[in-house]
């Protein structure tokens, strides 16, 4: 299987790492348009593969894109990331326009591509690739969900203090400071909801510092983050090409499902060969269900913004 990853930065060298060093893929094409970066990261990169024993082989390519002809998979990072104090929204105005070319130059030579996009704001994003790449539905996943479970259960973990192979959780909604949707409810220590162990202040702490998990990152880093996007995106593409069928919070268009329609919001999906294989309809409960709501409401304004 071959994989294209758009944007060779921390980010998408990241993405690159972990898919190859899980060595489930033949080939990984890092694209960037900084001339001689990415064929730079790739061979870095490959350099490791006798010490890290992976045989995915990786190429780096300055914007062409016939090399990334025949992808399976292709994950778009490119764009620029925030800086401590911003929003992810903020970015729109310049992000919008890359994403929208990036996915152009991808369908045109892999018309059957999957696309996994990671550019913020992510859920707008999303709902642009859908909007101009032609591709069916199933074929375009926001990658938000997995990251940021991965952080609720990082949080989940430092509270319970326990292992994080003890916890269970998912995160919901949009991949915003504000509207991410940790589902606390559902949360588990090896099937017990963590409710019976989390005082109502833990539980209010351990929701709060995972909406703000980026931007708590952001603010340390002076740039986001790298290291869980990286890891997120490589459960994705390894559920695809592997068939998993495994179960992932991802931004995807919603027609009808959780009540909303014509927008990319993160719900629970089964994730295999296809792309989306189908959407998870879990019950929520009235206050839940109210976050979705509201978080829907903030995602359709942000799109107000887009230019088809
Ligand atoms: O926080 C960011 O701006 C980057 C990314 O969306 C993340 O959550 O790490």
């Amino acid at each position: 299987m071959k994989v294209t990853v758009v944007g060779a930065g921390a980010v998408g060298a990241s993405c690159a790492e972990y898919i190859a060093m899980k060595n489930f893929c033949s080939e990984v094409v890092l694209v960037d348009i900084k001339e001689g970066f990415a064929e730079g990261k790739a061979m870095d990169l490959m350099q490791t593969a006798s010490l890290n024993g992976f045989d995915t082989k990786i190429t780096g390519t300055t914007g062409d894109y016939s090399k990334t002809a025949g992808s399976h998979v292709a994950v778009i990072t490119s764009g620029i990331p925030r800086k401590p104090g911003m929003t992810r929204e903020e970015l729109i105005g310049i992000n919008a326009g890359i994403v929208k070319d990036v996915t152009a130059n991808l369908v045109k030579h892999s018309p059957e591509v999957i696309i996994i996009v990671v550019s913020n704001p992510m859920d707008t994003m999303a709902y642009l690739v859908h909007k101009t790449s032609g591709l069916p539905k199933h074929k375009i996943i926001g990658m938000g969900g997995a990251l940021d479970s991965a952080r609720f259960k990082y949080r989940l973990a430092e509270a319970l203090e326990s292992p994080i192979s003890d916890v269970d959780g998912m995160v919901i909604a949009a991949h915003s400071d504000t509207g991410m949707l940790p589902l606390l409810s559902k949360a588990t220590r090896n099937g017990v909801p963590v409710t019976e162990f989390l005082s109502d202040e833990q539980q209010k702490y351990v929701i709060e510092e995972t909406k703000v998990g980026g931007a708590t990152l952001t603010k340390l880093l002076g740039t986001s983050a790298w290291y869980a996007p990286g890891a997120a995106v490589s459960v994705m593409v390894q559920a695809i090409a592997c068939d998993q069928k495994k179960m992932i919070p991802c931004s995807l268009m919603l027609e009808g499902e959780y009540g909303q329609n014509d927008i990319c919001l993160g719900v629970p999906a089964i994730i295999g060969a296809n792309g989306v294989e189908s959407i998870v309809n879990v019950t929520l409960t009235a206050e839940e269900q109210l976050k979705f709501a509201e978080a829907a409401n903030a995602v359709r304004e942000v799109n107000g913004d887009l230019k088809f």
